[in-house]
This record gives C-alpha cells, structure tokens and sequence, in this order.
C-alpha cells in the first residue's frame, strides 16, 4: 500500500510539476494582494454620487463591456478600460490607473484557468496536489537527513497542515463546500447591467459608502460599500451575511488582512519548495544513472562497458578528441543506448572491457543478453576490447559483446583490437586508422591517456582468523590488514588485485576499508582456497594462502588497487542501504559499514548474511553485534544453512523480507550483493525475479528486464566471484 502511495506521490507530482509550480507561484502574488490592500479600503469624505456613478458610465461605456470599476478617489472612479474618471469634471485621469489591481486581476485569471480556460484543468491539478500531499503524510515520519530529499521529508511532515490548506480550501471552493451561502442558484437568469444594479441597489439601501460594483455569477452584480456587500439580480437586492472564515477567505488569505495573506504566501513558498526538492532529488536520482552526452546532429556514437573504469576514462578521452576538432558526437555506457538507436548512427565506437572470469561488466551484461536476431541490423561498430593476457579468457567480456552484436546483424567496420593491460598504445592506433579512413583528422597522438598505474607495495600489519573451523567442510577465512601509502585512495568495494607469482594472473579482493576512515589501511577477508588436484592431494589456492599463510608481518607484497566505482557505497550518507553477503562475501561490506558508523545521521544499513554455521563461521559476529548495538546497522538478518535449527540460505531470508526489500528500493535504498556467482548471485537473482514479478504483476521475462534495469539504474549492484 505504501508502495503504491509513493509510486502516485512521485508520479502524479513529476507530471504535473510544471503545472503546479505555474498554479503555486501565481498564488503566491495573489496572496499578496490582502498584504498591499492592508486589509482595509481607504475612508472617503465625500459621499458616492451614484447618479453621476451611472451617468458617466451609460455616456462612455454605452455597451456596458466594463466588468468591474472601484472607487479612487474623493470624486474619482476606475472604471476598467476606460481609465480613471472624475465624476465632479468628467475628467479622464491620465496613468492613475490602478496597476496593482490589474497584475491581480489578471493573475488571478491565469492562476483559475491559465488564461486558457482551462479552469477543469486546475480544478483537476487541484485535487492532484491534495492528493499528493495526503499520501506524503502516510508515507512515514522521516529520520532527520541533511540531504535534499532529506528537507523534502521533514518540511512535508512538520508543516504538513500548512502545506494542505491552500490545495484543501481551493477544492472545497470549487466544490463550494463552506462558502458564504448565496441568495441566488444556477439556472437561467437575466442579466443585469451594472447601471441597473447601481439604480435598484441606490433606491433600497444607502450606496454614500460604494466602494466597487462587479460582474457576479449568474448574471448577478456584486456591490461593497464600507460596511456591507450586496447581491444584485435584475428584480433583487439581497444583503449578503458577512463571514470571516470561509473556504475562500482561507484560501485567499483575507480572513485576516494582512496576517492572513503572508501566512498564505508563506503557505505557497513551502508548497513551491516540496515541489522543486522532490523533482531536482528525482532528477539527480535519474541522472546519476547515466552519463550521457548528446550532441545535435552527430554521426558516431561511442560507448563502453567498463568494471574498474579503465575503458571509460578511455571512452572519455576518445570523446574529448571529437570534441576539440568540433565533430558532434554522442557519448554513454553501454546500457544507455537501446539496439535500435545504435541504426541513427553512421559508427559506434566501441570500448569493452573483461571482468571476472571472460564476462563483460556487471552493468551491462542483461543488455548484451537481451540481443535479438536482427535486432541491430544497419548498426555498424568499431570495437576495442580491454583486458589482460594472464587470465585465461583474454578479453573475453568485449568478444562476447562482439559475437552478440555480429549475431544480431550488426556489421563490423574494422578488425577488433584486442588490448593486454595497457592500453595506450593499441587505443591510439585504433583511432588513428579510424581518423583517417573517415576523414575526422582527430589529434589522437596529442591526446593524454592517463598512465597505467603499476602498483605499490603492501606490508602486512594484521592478520586474524575470523572463524573456528569446528567443521571439516568450511574453508578457513582470515581478516588481513595491509599498509600501503597513505596517498593511495581506495573505498569499500574497490579491488585489490594480487599477482602471486611471475605471469600468473592476478587475483582480486574486495577492499573492506575506506582511506577517507583509516588512510593507508587496506582491509581484506579472504577464504583460504583448497581443493583436490588430479593425483586427488590437497591443494592450497596460490593467491589466498600466499595471504592468509606465507606472507609474515612486516613482509611487502606488490599490489594494485582497481577502483570498482558501481560497488562502492552510495555517495550521499544518507541512502538507505541493504546489503547481502555469503560467506567472505562479506569482506566489502565491513568498510559500508565502518564508514558509516563514523559519520552521523547516516542512512539506514540492513545487513542480510548467510554462511554455513552460526557457531564457527559467523564471520565478525562480535564487530556486527556491536554496530546493531549502537544503531548503525538496523537491520540484521542472518541465515545458517547447516544448522538443524535453521537450514536456511541468506536468499531465503530476501524473499521472506521482499516486499520490505521492494519498498526500501522504491524508496531510493541501494542493494549490493556479494558472493560467489554460482551460488549467492544465480540464487539472488532468481528471489528477485519472483519479487519483481510478484510486486508489478509481471511475467518472468518482463521481471528480468526490470531487474537489468534496476542494476542499470544502480539500484542493484552486485560483486560476484568464483
Ligand atoms: C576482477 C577482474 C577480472 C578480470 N578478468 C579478466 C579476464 O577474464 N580476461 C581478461 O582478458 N581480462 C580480465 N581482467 C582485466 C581487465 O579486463 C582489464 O584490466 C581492463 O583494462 C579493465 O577495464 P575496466 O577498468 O574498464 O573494467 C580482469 C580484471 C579484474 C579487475
């Protein structure tokens, strides 16, 4: 249910934004005409002459067009278009017009109907913003952040009642529900012209104090005089009870003079601000999950596909040598062009790199997969594929790309370039040939591509084992705490790739610390491999036990940090965030949550861990305690799958919780996963299709593609190893 409110919350506001801030604003003048009337008309000495009143308007208005005129002066009257008149001389009086009465008249016109007549129109705006300001209230009361959102939350829930009277009172009075009663009803009525009115009114009641006469429903005239308001029809005049609280004088801030309008103007600033906080907090939401460049009229797009962020510093630096010769292009991830948009394009360039073992990056796997056979006919492409000849699927990410292209009808304009580590040298011959063969003239060898970075030494400083391996089956897992220059950057989620012998392939783990918390402190938790070899001997893994048992304290290893942007904690504090983890999967996870509880009003953590037993390998069991304990995690879920008592995997404790899970990621919360892709990753995905599919009444294929664009849209982010 309150899914359903937030989903109406945002979209019914995100559609009608430019209406509403059209409707607030020029409320917000009109709230200001109480503040200059000052509440009160000014006393005049002189007594109305109503006959001349009628005379000098049956001799300039014979047609009676005005709609409206209002005393200014001892003698003067406005009388509309025709300008200020002085009953005594019959004089016109040049610039006295009254320009304050005409910006609110004619706002007033626009904030009824948009000078458009679309007065159905704003009524029906009208209830939408009631709406959406009664669903914000039921949508909880917020934790105090200093975000955008944040103010958003807390000034929609402090000063809810002020932001529901002007949307309130506007429905009651189209509605008219608590409106002074009228003496007169719908129907077919004469009209009365406003000399008659004056005529009929002055024979029955005193009009010496006549401040204005107007044009009224139903063909009606309404007069003030200083202490009375009349109601004229052709055959009537009818006393109207005055009445201080109204829908109408609520909403138009005239209950009590000036007091009442400022309240109302200050009533539409805080609809304004909930209004552009909610729709900017959106936008930057949308936003961060594309980089986008566009360009009017460009012939070349180029995208990557990147894990650690090398080809898309690359793709970047492609960009920039379009840019400086003037050459449009457009520019994105991967994921951000659908196949049918590749066909506008003359030449995509393609930069992909290889991740895990011979799979594209995490975000742009479901969009390889979602291929059809001629799905991209006409595209033509140039692809540079990245990655590194010691794993034994040599750019395995960017051929698989290629092949899905190719299968889908695609043609290829130029041999792929396979790139092994570095990849200066083979991008710049790449584009190069590329230059020339389409005549771009690009300065490719001026172009700076940043340097590969060669590594730095690592000391080992701690090393803990996290668990009591009581039982046979489960790996040993140690804590391991290395010192690297405290120049060196790094954030939870970010690689640490470690070469443990001459042209091995490098292995990664997952950093558990942030150098903005403990510079220079690399934290890692690592399993110990073991397995069989062919002759059936325990084998120890060459890379973890190099770490968890050879390398002595005080010994240096040679390392390297990739950056591993897509996992890294979300950057604004504040975002809720769930977490779930497998065993060692954990490792990134320690550094989320440290980082968080080092700062205050951070968002809320909810930890989701599974392992095989509670007793021996809950790993940092005390540490989570702890962090529950002080609030930082706030929810902890954890789930033993060799306990007799409880048999369950961590992906049975998501589909459990899933319509918790779904409402947090409506609510902007982000989701990382992190364990072994056999099993943690095929089994998440599967409890999340079904939530998916059970959330929006969707089928399977439908729940997948919403579950690709969530980890597109980096609401789901997953850190997956074999
Ligand atoms: C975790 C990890 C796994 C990798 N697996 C492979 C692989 O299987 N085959 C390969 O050729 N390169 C592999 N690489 C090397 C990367 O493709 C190469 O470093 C590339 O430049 C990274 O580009 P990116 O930063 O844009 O993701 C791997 C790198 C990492 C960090």
């Amino acid at each position: 249910m309150k899914a359903l409110l937030l989903q109406l919350h945002r979209w019914i506001g995100l559609v009608l934004f430019p209406v509403f801030v059209l409707i607030i604003v020029s409320g917000m003048v009109l709230a200001l005409k109480p503040v200059v009337e000052g509440g009160g008309a000014v006393s005049y000495q002189t007594a109305v002459d109503t006959t001349a009143l009628t005379a000098a308007l049956e001799s300039m208005d014979p047609e009676q067009s005005v709609r409206s005129l209002s005393r200014a002066g001892e003698t003067a009257w406005n009388l509309g278009p025709m300008g200020v008149v002085d009953l005594r001389t019959g004089e016109q009086l040049p610039g006295e017009s009254d320009v304050a009465a005409e910006v609110f008249g004619v706002t007033k016109s626009f904030h009824k109907s948009l000078l458009l007549g679309l007065g159905w129109f704003i009524e029906i705006a009208t209830w939408a913003m009631l709406g959406i300001v009664v669903a914000g209230i039921f949508l909880g009361w917020p934790k105090f952040r200093k975000t955008l959102i944040g103010w958003h939350h807390q000034l929609g829930a402090w000063l809810f009642p002020l932001a529901l009277l002007l949307p309130l009172t506007g429905v009651m009075m189209t509605q008219h529900i608590w409106q002074t009663p009228l003496p007169i009803s719908p129907g077919r009525h004469e009209t009365v012209k406003l000399t008659d009115a004056l005529r009929l009114a002055g024979d029955r009641v005193d009009l010496s104090t006549l401040e204005s006469a107007r044009r009224f429903k139903f063909g009606s005239v309404m007069l003030s005089t200083a202490d009375q308001t009349l109601l004229v029809t052709a055959s009537e005049v009818h006393l109207l009870q005055p009445q201080q609280f109204s829908s109408k004088s609520l909403h138009e801030g005239t209950w009590a003079g000036a007091w009442s309008g400022w309240l109302n103007f200050v009533a539409g600033a805080l609809l304004l601000g909930l209004s552009v906080t909610g729709f900017i907090s959106w936008y930057r939401r949308r936003a961060a999950g594309r980089k986008v460049s566009l360009s009017e009229g460009a012939k070349t797009l180029i995208v990557y596909a990147s894990q650690t962020g090398t080809a898309q510093r690359l793709a970047e630096t492609t960009l920039d040598c379009f840019k400086r010769r003037h050459i449009p292009v457009d520019f994105g991830g991967l994921a951000a062009f659908g196949p049918a948009q590749w066909q506008r394009y003359d030449q995509v360039l393609v930069l992909a790199s290889t991740t895990g073992e011979g799979e594209l990056p995490e975000n742009t796997r479901g969009w390889a997969s979602a291929l059809n056979a001629g799905a991209m006919a006409g595209a033509k492409f140039s692809i540079v594929a990245l990655g590194d000849s010691r794993y034994d699927d040599f750019c395995g990410g960017g051929m698989k790309l290629r092949r899905a292209l190719l299968e889908a009808g695609a043609d290829e304009l130029e041999a792929p370039v396979k790139v092994d580590q570095s990849p200066e040298q083979p991008w710049r011959d790449w584009l190069n040939g590329l230059s020339q063969r389409f005549g771009w003239k690009l300065d490719v060898d001026g172009a700076a591509v940043d340097a590969v970075d060669t590594g730095q030494d690592a000391v080992l400083v701690g090393r803990k084992q996290l668990d009591q391996t009581q039982h046979e089956s489960c790996p040993a897992n140690y804590s391991i705490e290395l010192q690297v220059p405290e120049n060196v950057s790094f954030k939870p989620g970010d690689l640490l790739m470690h070469q443990p012998g001459e042209g091995e392939r490098p292995r990664s783990y997952s950093i558990g610390s942030d150098s903005a918390v403990t510079p220079g402190r690399i934290r890692l938790s690592v399993s110990l491999l073991s397995y069989q070899d062919e002759q059936g001997k325990e084998v120890l893994g060459r890379a973890s036990s190099d770490l968890c048992l050879n390398l002595q304290p005080g010994e240096k290893r040679r390392v390297q940090v990739a950056h591993n942007e897509r996992f890294n904690p979300p950057q604004d504090v504040s975002t809720p965030i769930i977490l779930i983890a497998a065993g060692c999967g954990i490792a990134p996870f320690i550094g989320f949550i440290e980082q968080r509880a080092a700062i205050k009003n951070a968002g809320p953590v909810w930890l989701m861990f599974g392992n095989r037993f509670r007793n021996g390998d809950y790993l940092y069991a005390q540490e989570l305690a702890d962090w529950q304990g002080s609030g930082v995690i706030s929810r902890l879920d954890t789930a033993f799958s060799r306990d007799p008592e409880d048999r369950h995997y961590v992906t049975d404790r998501l589909r459990e919780a899933g319509s918790d899970v779904m409402e947090w990621i409506e609510k902007g919360a982000r989701v990382y996963i992190c364990g072994r892709a056999s099993t943690l990753g095929r089994s998440a995905d599967e409890a999340f299709i079904v939530l998916i599919a059970e959330r929006y009444g969707l089928d399977e294929t439908a729940a997948r593609q919403k579950l690709d664009s969530l980890v597109v849209a980096g609401s789901i982010s997953r850190d997956l190893f074999d």
